[in-house]
């Protein structure tokens, strides 16, 4: 029997297209995204070096972080405007499909390539932007690259890099009722530490992943690169197979089912051999809040912030309880909340908003918070419309905005004023990310919609016990 090998072992191999001593390799890809903030010098560089895009048909664009999710005719910020210009400008100059912000394909990059079927088991997929890792849910080799990188890709459909290390992230048993995906993956950058991952790509595997819906596996997949991976992935199966069967870029009928065959063949062998590997047991987890400035910092919530004097990192953490405006030792549902944001390409898909709306029904957002709901894409907005979740997050005091990438980054108009404190389902609550002086806290979708309603963190699970029966 053939040596057994890692699904990045296959695809690597699958795409190598170049390979000397003392270099990294080269490598096809089979699938660029683009957006609006990361491509104009990339653009820029191929006029300049007179040449072409070599496979438009492999490369795919939108805009989502500058859009506006109000009023989609007016927008204020003149860089935001002029890059969306740019992009295009670009789109129509080098023959590339773009999603513009009124087309309905229009999402966030990383919501709409699944969306459209064009994210499949087995690709390399490239992207401006950090968080390409989550197209890893898919079995992809999936990585964000540099917008020199992005030029690169765009001139020659190809990339240096060096053969990753592995390393399998097996986590053991099923999550507890209430836990969720991102409960998950806050938990192992907590406990592992945000360079845990360096230099690796890192495949979840075991129980939990496997019980884990696509959405649930794209939330995992989109914070390996919080974990400092390159890429996170996980082994193609069934679910895999059905949430990509019908969609619009896949093979249809018979066709589907003969690539499913090879894309299943894609999974890691059994007695593959990876360089690393952590054991996680999903029955410890409990529903997560970060309390710091790195989305290593997170506790239960049940839990309280930590005690500066005997932690290992007591300046990081001083630090961090200081931006964050709170005390050592103080408990997470101590903590009062003003914003409360369901979106980015975490948690805006259409089964976080199912979650999240099954958690407001029949409740007000309290007085003193302001929430906006943000589907990840057009076509998750029509859809959660078409189920009637609009009306129960309005009726509830919720905004209903369109599809971007909003408040996750301050980028667009939707900013978290100096000070406030908001509950995010988003990736990431560096120093300012929301806005200036922002306080940013990671949650899931249900417990951001939990902590609307109450105004400071519960722990859904109480909060919402007619949702999670015994
Ligand atoms: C703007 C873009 C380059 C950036 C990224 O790469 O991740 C953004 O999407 C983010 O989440 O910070
Ligand atoms: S939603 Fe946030 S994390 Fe995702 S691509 Fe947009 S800005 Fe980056």
């Amino acid at each position: 029997m053939e040596k057994p090998e890692t699904i990045v072992e296959k695809i690597w191999k699958n795409h190598m297209v170049h390979k000397e001593p003392d270099k990294p390799d080269l490598m096809y890809i089979d699938l660029h995204l683009v957006h609006e903030v990361t491509s104009p010098q990339a653009f820029e560089g191929l006029r300049l070096n007179n040449r072409k895009v070599r496979r438009p048909d492999l490369t795919f664009a939108t805009m989502d972080h500058n859009v506006p999710t109000k009023n989609r005719d007016v927008i204020e910020d003149q860089i935001s405007k002029k890059q969306m210009e740019t992009l295009r400008k670009n789109c129509q100059d080098f023959g590339i499909t773009l999603a513009d912000m009124f087309h309905p394909d229009q999402g966030i990059v990383h919501v709409i390539g699944p969306q459209l079927g064009l994210t499949q088991p087995g690709k390399t997929i490239v992207c401006g932007d950090s968080h390409t890792s989550t197209h890893g849910a898919f079995g992809a080799l999936a990585f964000g690259i540099g917008t020199s990188e992005v030029e690169h890709v765009l001139a020659t459909q190809t990339l240096w890099q060096k053969p990753p290390k592995t390393l399998n992230v097996h986590v053991e048993g099923e999550l507890g009722t209430g836990v969720t995906a991102k409960d998950l993956i806050l938990a192992i950058i907590s406990k592992f530490g945000v360079r845990f991952g360096s230099g690796y790509v890192m495949e979840y595997t075991g129980e939990a992943i496997r019980n884990l819906s696509m959405e649930g596996r794209m939330t995992v997949c989109n914070m390996s690169i919080e974990a400092g991976a390159r890429a996170g992935l996980i082994s193609p199966d069934e679910t895999t197979i059905e949430f990509l069967r019908d969609k619009p870029n896949v093979p249809q009928g018979d066709a589907f089912d003969e690539k499913a065959d090879e894309w299943l063949a894609l999974a890691t062998d059994e007695g593959a051999r990876y360089d690393e590997t952590v054991i996680i047991k999903a029955e410890e987890i409990e529903p997560q809040v970060s309390w710091g400035t790195n989305p290593g910092m997170c506790v239960p919530v049940s839990g309280s912030t930590p005690q500066v004097d005997t932690s290992e990192n007591h300046d990081d953490i001083a630090r961090a309880l200081e931006y964050m405006g709170l005390e050592e030792n103080q408990s997470i549902e101590s903590i009062n909340i003003d914003h409360v944001f369901i979106g980015s390409c975490t948690n805006s898909r259409i089964t976080d908003l199912r979650k999240a709306a099954k958690i407001v029904e029949g409740h007000q957002v309290n007085g003193n918070v302001r929430a906006i709901v943000v589907p990840g894409s057009f076509g998750t907005k029509l859809q959660a419309e078409k189920e009637g979740l609009d009306d129960i997050f309005k009726a509830a005091g919720f905004e209903w905005r369109e599809a971007g990438c909003s408040m996750c980054l301050a980028m667009n108009d939707d900013v978290v004023p100096p000070g406030g404190r908001c509950a995010s389902t988003s990736n990431r609550n560096f120093e300012g990310r929301q806005g200036n002086g922002a306080r940013t806290h990671l949650v899931s979708p249900e417990m951001a919609a939990a902590a609307a309603i109450k105004g400071h963190f519960v722990d859904v699970r109480q909060f919402a016990a007619n949702v999670y029966p015994a």
